[in-house]
C-alpha cells in the first residue's frame, strides 16, 4: 500500500472568534509499505493533526489523501479504523485490572467480531514478536511501563490493519525501553510489511526509522 498526501490545506477555526489557525498549506507526503517513519517537529507543530486526517477524525479543505488509488473519504470511517490503519499513545490506554490476552482479545470484540481460536493464536504470536508471549496471563497493572507500550502495540495490529500511526509512543518511557519499542516499530514494518508512522520528540527513535519527515512552516518536509 501508499499513502499519499497531495496538496493538502488544514485550519483550525476558533468557534468563538472563527479565527482560523493554519496546520498544513499544500503539504505532499508518501507512505510506503515495509518503511517505518519518523515525523518530527516542535511542540504544536501539528503531528498529532496530521495523524488525526490520516484517521479521519478531521476532515481536511483542499488536496486529497490516498490509500493507493483510493480516495480516503472513499472509505468508512469504519472500514478506514478497522481494517486499515490502527494507532498506539503514549499512555498505552490498555484496561489495567484486564490481563494481557482479555485486552488483545477485546480489540477484536470491540470491532463486533466473534472471538475465535485463531485470534488467541493471533495473540500470542504478536506477543511473541514483541518479546512479552510470557505476560499472555498477567495482568496491565502488573507490567512495567516498556511492556505495556509493547502490549499496546500488539493489540493495535490484532485487525491486521495496513498502517499503525504511533503519536509519541515512547514518550513516558526510558532510554532502554524507549529503543527497545522503537526497534520493535522497526522490526513490525519489515516483517508485516505494513506501513508504520512514529510521531516523536526523540531522535534517537527518528534514527531509527527509515525515512524522516519534519513538520515545520506549514510543511512536511524531508522522506
Ligand atoms: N481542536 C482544536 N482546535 C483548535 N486548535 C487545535 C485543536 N487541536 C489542536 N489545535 C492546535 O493545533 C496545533 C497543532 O496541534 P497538534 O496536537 O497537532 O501538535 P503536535 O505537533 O502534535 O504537538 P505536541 O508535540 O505538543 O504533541 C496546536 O497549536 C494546537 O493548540
Amino acid at each position: 500500500m501508499k499513502i499519499s498526501i497531495q496538496n493538502l490545506d488544514f485550519s483550525y477555526e476558533n468557534k468563538n472568534t472563527h479565527q482560523e489557525r493554519c496546520i498544513f498549506a499544500q503539504v505532499n507526503a508518501e507512505f510506503q509499505s515495509g518503511d517505518m517513519y519518523a515525523i518530527t517537529g516542535v511542540s504544536g507543530v501539528g503531528k498529532t493533526t496530521l495523524f488525526k486526517l490520516l484517521a479521519r477524525q478531521l476532515q481536511f479543505h483542499n488536496g486529497e489523501i490516498k490509500f493507493d488509488s483510493h480516495s480516503i473519504n472513499d472509505f468508512s470511517i469504519q472500514k478506514l479504523r478497522q481494517e486499515i490503519i490502527s494507532q498506539v499513545y503514549q499512555d498505552y490506554s490498555l484496561i489495567p485490572y484486564m490481563t494481557v490476552r482479555e485486552n488483545l482479545l477485546l480489540s477484536v470484540e470491540i470491532a463486533e467480531l466473534k472471538v475465535r481460536h485463531s485470534d488467541e493464536e493471533r495473540a500470542k504470536e504478536l506477543l511473541a514478536e514483541l518479546d512479552i508471549e510470557d505476560k499472555y496471563d498477567t495482568l496491565v497493572s502488573d507490567l512495567s511501563g516498556g511492556e505495556q507500550q509493547r502490549v499496546s502495540i500488539a493489540r493495535a495490529l490484532m485487525l491486521n490493519p495496513q498502517v499503525l500511526l504511533a503519536d509519541e509512543p515512547t514518550g513516558a518511557l526510558d532510554k532502554e525501553n524507549s529503543l527497545l519499542v522503537g526497534e520493535k516499530l522497526h522490526q513490525l514494518a519489515h516483517n508485516r510489511g505494513i506501513i508504520v508512522i512514529v510521531a516523536t520528540h526523540d531522535l534517537a527513535i527518528a534514527d531509527i526509522a527509515d525515512k524522516k519527515y519534519r513538520i515545520e512552516d506549514y510543511s512536511i518536509i524531508g522522506g
